[in-house]
């Protein structure tokens, strides 16, 4: 629901509706049975304000619905991180690890229906968490998960020709001896590193047959849309990692 209160004030709130309940708002208490049997979109009167309500987007289901497991990669990076990749219809693209599938999502939205994402993890759960995600969103046709190590030759031997490979993992400069032989030359691989230390050792520890192009990190603030205030908005999300994009690359 997006609440308006009088003043101009504007709140979303994610939740799952049951038949008894009430929900406090900024624009008032909201009863269940004054939702229940209207359809999406609809504008609700309330004593304060308005409140519409509207089925969540994909970000919103992950904000507010997905299960989490363990870190996460947000839209504001995981948007750039599936255009750095290629994620569109026609590619084959591999992604370790998986986690609670959160950028697995923003990768199939590219990806299907025709595409396809070999999602890889070394933890069962965190695959399991992936999945119910990604089939509340309607993405898991084009993604199998795969349980397994991307950094053992035999787990990745196969799963190519790839157009393009991604990490978010604690070491992905360990992934990508394996994965050479898999990836297409040209292609890419994108690497989200948290810390400056993993990031070093993503230079140092660079193997033979991938070649460095650069990276880029991402900040993202609202925007105070009061009337007659607008002006940058009190949230801010700065840093949360390092994207950096390599090249597989082949002797001349
Ligand atoms: C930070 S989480 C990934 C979060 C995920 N990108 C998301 O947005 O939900 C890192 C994941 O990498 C997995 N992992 C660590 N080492 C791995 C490896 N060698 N091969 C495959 N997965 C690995 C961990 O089990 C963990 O689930």
């Amino acid at each position: 629901m997006i609440a308006e209160s009088m003043k101009g004030e504007r709140r979303s709130y994610y939740i799952r509706i049951s038949a008894e309940s009430t929900y406090s708002t900024i624009a008032g208490v909201i009863a269940a049975r004054k939702i229940l049997g209207k359809p999406w979109g609809v504008l609700l009167r309330s004593r304060l304000g308005a409140v519409a309500v509207v089925k969540p987007s994909i970000a919103e289901l992950m904000e507010g619905f997905y299960e989490r497991r363990t870190q996460v990669i947000y839209p504001k990076d995981s948007g750039l991180i599936a255009i750095l990749a290629g994620a569109r219809p026609e590619a084959r693209l591999l992604e370790a690890g998986v986690g609670s599938g959160f950028l697995t999502t923003v990768l199939a939205m590219g990806l299907c229906p025709t595409g396809r994402l070999i999602g890889l993890d070394v933890k069962r759960e965190n695959l399991e968490a992936a999945r119910r995600n990604l089939e509340s969103a309607g993405l898991l046709d084009c993604v199998d998960l795969k349980l397994g190590d991307v950094r053992d030759p035999a787990a990745v031997e196969g799963v190519g020709p790839l157009d393009g490979v991604v990490l978010d993992m604690p070491d992905p400069w360990s992934a990508l001896e394996s994965l050479g032989p898999e990836v297409k030359p040209s292609a890419v691989a994108v690497a989200f590193v948290p810390t400056s230390t993993q990031l070093e050792k993503l230079l140092d520890h660079l193997p033979g047959g991938w070649m460095l192009q650069g990276g880029v990190e991402t900040m993202a603030r609202t925007i105070n849309l009061s009337p007659g205030a607008v002006r940058p908005g009190e949230w801010l999300a700065s840093f949360t990692g390092y994207i950096v994009v390599l090249r597989r690359v082949v002797q001349g």
